[in-house]
């Protein structure tokens, strides 16, 4: 089985193009909005959310029907109209270097997204394939319980750490150790992190 291959896209700035207002393009531009890209939606109608979102000036909303010139410079492309030929005509007018998803289609689509949560530097995405979108919230919501609020915070230590280990501590066995140490129950559950790293680092040289 050919597989599919996840990757984590820098979207700042970029121009991404949204065709369609309703539900399912909400939730991509709802998403899209976090990456700082520069989002354009075209589309005659919009849900209350959408309008909101472009009376704020967060979004720009074209207020009519795709045209061709649209996905000019689009570096991703959403495609959700509820009119499926009309996806398949916006797909193949991209070029071939633009990626396209189709909300209808996802063996015919470039990629899709993933459920997907975020506790501050920690990403954790579940996909199915298109299998059941529903089993990839249901598995979501389950991560999202096991990785809860603590993770943020313990991501930023990890973080902050491993970067002074890497400066500081030149023996390789000795990085190692630290490096594994502090990805522990120990750590994750420490009301005093920093005191217990001081603590373990003494003992360790
Ligand atoms: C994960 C999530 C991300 C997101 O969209 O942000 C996402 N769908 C979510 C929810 C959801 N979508 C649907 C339901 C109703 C129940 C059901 O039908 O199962 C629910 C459940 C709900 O609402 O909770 C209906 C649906 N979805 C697709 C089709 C078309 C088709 O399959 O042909 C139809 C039928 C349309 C129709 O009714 O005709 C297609 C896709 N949906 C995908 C992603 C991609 C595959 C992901 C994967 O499986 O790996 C893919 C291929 C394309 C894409 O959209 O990228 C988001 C969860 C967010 C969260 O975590 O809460
Ligand atoms: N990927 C998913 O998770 C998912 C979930 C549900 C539905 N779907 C599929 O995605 C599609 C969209 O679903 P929805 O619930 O958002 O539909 P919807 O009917 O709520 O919205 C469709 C939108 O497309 C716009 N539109 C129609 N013709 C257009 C044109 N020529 N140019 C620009 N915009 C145009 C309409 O104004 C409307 O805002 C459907 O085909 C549906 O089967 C996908």
């Amino acid at each position: 089985m050919i597989t599919n291959y996840p990757i984590m896209l820098r979207l700042e700035g970029k121009k991404v193009v949204v065709v369609g207002g309703g539900k399912v393009a909400e939730r991509k531009v709802t998403g899209l909005l976090e990456t700082g890209a520069r989002v354009m939606m075209i589309s005659p109608e919009a849900t209350d959310e959408l309008k909101r979102l472009a009376d704020e000036g967060k979004l720009d909303w074209q207020q009519r029907l795709f045209s061709q010139d649209d996905l000019k410079d689009a570096f991703l492309i959403f495609v959700a109209t509820n009119d499926t030929t009309l996806n398949q005509q916006i797909k193949d007018s991209a070029g071939c270097h633009q990626l396209v998803t189709i909300a209808d289609d996802p063996d015919g689509s470039d990629f899709h997204l993933p459920s997907y949560f975020q506790r501050g530097r920690l990403s954790i995405a579940v996909a199915t394939g298109g299998a059941s979108p529903m089993l990839a919230r249901k598995i979501r919501e389950q991560l999202e319980q096991q990785f809860d609020e603590t993770y943020e915070e313990y991501l930023d230590f990890l973080f902050l750490k491993r970067q002074w280990i890497l400066q500081e501590v030149a023996d390789a066995t000795l990085k190692r150790k630290l490096l594994t140490a502090i990805v522990s129950p120990e750590f994750l559950n420490s009301n005093n992190r920093e005191v217990d790293f001081q603590q373990l680092y003494e003992k360790m040289i």
